[in-house]
């Protein structure tokens, strides 16, 4: 029985359709259907193995080391040894009382625990562990720490510069070393925003701060200008992402500027495919490999897959989502294009769901306000193109769905991470019409990877080619319109769906 052939039953679910059918195949068309069975039509138990599973491995809501992680390797020249307890860090490093007082978190989480030792032996440190694990904290400390004790901040030059895919990313880092140095005035850290960059050109002895964190598209264009003469550490994070076809050129130009300064370098991601991992690695010096649950969706995310038929049936889901109280607020939802994210929005808008919308044709004003509303939960819904699939935390996200399946397994797990974040339980649900016959079981894939039990007709579908996932990173799939006015797919729309998917999201940051 062909799997796409019962699927393309659509959202209708029609049990009295006639198929002659051998007990084997009505066995498979049983399991496939409850699983399509959105509308919850059918009164057959949820056979969602995968939510079940990770419903008993639930633990209470504290942080590590309740955080499960599922598998962790730790290698390299001289491991030092893990910290136990934030208070170790007076004792190991010196460092001071007051720093330590600003960390509100019980104990360092896995990474933490063995990211911040090796940051303080100075040794470069390459670091896969789960999203919503802390790795930002991993990082901001140790800098903190060292600059706080430094005696020549006088210098004007950058001492540590932080690379991020996003602008909301940088903001977000400002924000943790804030929270840690509230009231020191020992060292200044800047975001490369447009005014500083401008300021930074234009004004001579503008200065970048002690610690810049920038975006690499941002940074190119002021890297004539910077001081790197007291530069002493480098961070990527979101590594991989800074080395993929969006950001890789001007990555590179950053890196070959810094080429022949002593740096110590700290690469970190939720996903660090092997070709990121040999780059990196040859980037460093007798590295400390920290690789917590590498590849792998976080253990607290209950991860769902909803066939919706097509993209009326998408439409119509969320629809029974309201109504039905499961989209429980605050709520983000993935599409794949600007295009999509505003035709979502003015449909959500039109039902009157308190919904806003972001993406990369959105000024960083309003970016940045989007996010601190959606933050501060004056926007229940958020509806966003993969700009913020990366790295940002917003406190008790219950829900991310996955509108539109993501085009890789990198931003399939990014973008689940949104929810189940600090040891917190989290949903995620990605709906998939007969246009994502490949792309979903690169989902699939994931879950299986990430401990789901799936079921037997996700184990059938097999694995996706090393050729095809390029592709699927780098063309979208074209999709009719989002509108409840079913609309034939015309060759303009077609035409500015491909444009908003790939330029766009590849310019986006
Ligand atoms: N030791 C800790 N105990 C409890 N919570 C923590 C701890 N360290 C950090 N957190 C909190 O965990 C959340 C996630 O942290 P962070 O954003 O650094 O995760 P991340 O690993 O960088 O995730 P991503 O891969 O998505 O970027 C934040 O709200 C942070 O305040």
């Amino acid at each position: 029985m062909d799997f796409f052939r019962l699927l393309s039953r659509g959202t209708k679910l029609d049990n009295s359709e006639a198929f002659a059918k051998n007990d084997k195949v009505a066995e498979d068309e049983d399991k496939i259907t409850r699983s399509l069975d959105f509308f919850h039509t059918h009164s057959l138990p949820d056979p969602d193995v995968c939510e079940k599973k990770q419903k008993k491995e639930s633990e209470p809501e504290s942080h590590e080391p309740v955080i499960p992680y599922r598998k962790s390797k730790i290698t390299g020249p001289d491991v030092p040894h893990p910290l136990t307890t934030f208070q170790d860090l007076a004792n190991r490093f010196q460092v001071s009382e007051s720093l330590i007082s600003r960390i509100k978190f019980p104990a360092p989480t896995q990474i933490q625990s063995e990211a911040i030792p090796g940051f303080l032996h100075d040794r470069d440190i390459l670091a896969s562990a789960p999203t919503g694990s802390g790795k930002t904290l991993a990082y901001v400390l140790p800098i903190a720490h060292i600059l706080q004790t430094q005696k020549q901040n006088t210098t004007n030059g950058i001492k540590a510069l932080i690379l991020v895919p996003t602008k909301e990313l940088a903001v977000q880092v400002l924000e943790a070393f804030t929270i840690l140095t509230r009231g020191s005035t020992t060292f200044k850290v800047k975001v490369l925003t447009k005014s500083l960059l401008a300021r930074l050109t234009s004004e001579t002895g503008a200065k970048a701060g002690d610690v810049l964190i920038a975006t690499p598209l941002r940074l190119v264009r002021a890297l004539a200008v910077l001081d790197f003469d007291s530069l002493r550490h480098l961070v990527l994070d979101e590594a991989d992402k800074l080395f993929d076809h969006a950001f890789a050129p001007q990555t590179d130009d950053i890196l070959a500027h810094l080429r022949g300064r002593t740096l110590q370098k700290t690469f970190l991601s939720a996903t660090l495919p092997s070709s990121i991992e040999t780059l990196a690695l040859n980037l460093m010096t007798a590295p400390l490999r920290i690789l917590i649950s590498p590849g792998q969706a976080a253990a607290t995310v209950t991860q769902n897959l909803t066939y919706a038929g097509s993209e009326a049936g998408k439409l119509l889901a969320i629809r029974q989502m309201l109504k039905t109280g499961e989209l429980t607020p605050p709520v983000l939802i993935f599409v794949q294009s600007v295009e999509r994210a505003n035709a979502l929005f003015h449909e959500l808008v039109y039902d009157g769901v308190n919904v806003d919308v972001i993406h990369g044709e959105r000024t960083e004003t309003q970016r940045r306000a989007v996010v601190q509303r959606f933050k501060k939960a004056e926007v229940w819904v958020l509806i966003c193109t993969d700009v913020l699939a990366r790295g940002i935390d917003v406190h008790g996200v219950n829900l991310v769905i996955n509108y539109d399946v993501p085009q890789s397994a990198q931003a399939y797990i990014h973008r689940i991470g949104r929810t189940g974040r600090a040891g917190k339980q989290g949903k995620a649900v990605t709906f998939f019409t007969k246009d994502d016959v490949e792309n979903v079981k690169i989902v699939i894939n994931v879950m299986k990877e990430s401990g789901c039990v799936v079921e037997e007709w996700m184990m059938r579908l097999g694995k996706v080619d090393k050729k095809t996932k390029k592709q699927l990173k780098r063309k979208p799939v074209e999709r009719d319109n989002i509108s409840t006015q079913p609309r034939k797919r015309t060759r303009k729309n077609h035409s500015k769906e491909k444009t908003n998917g790939t330029e766009k999201s590849a310019k986006e940051e």
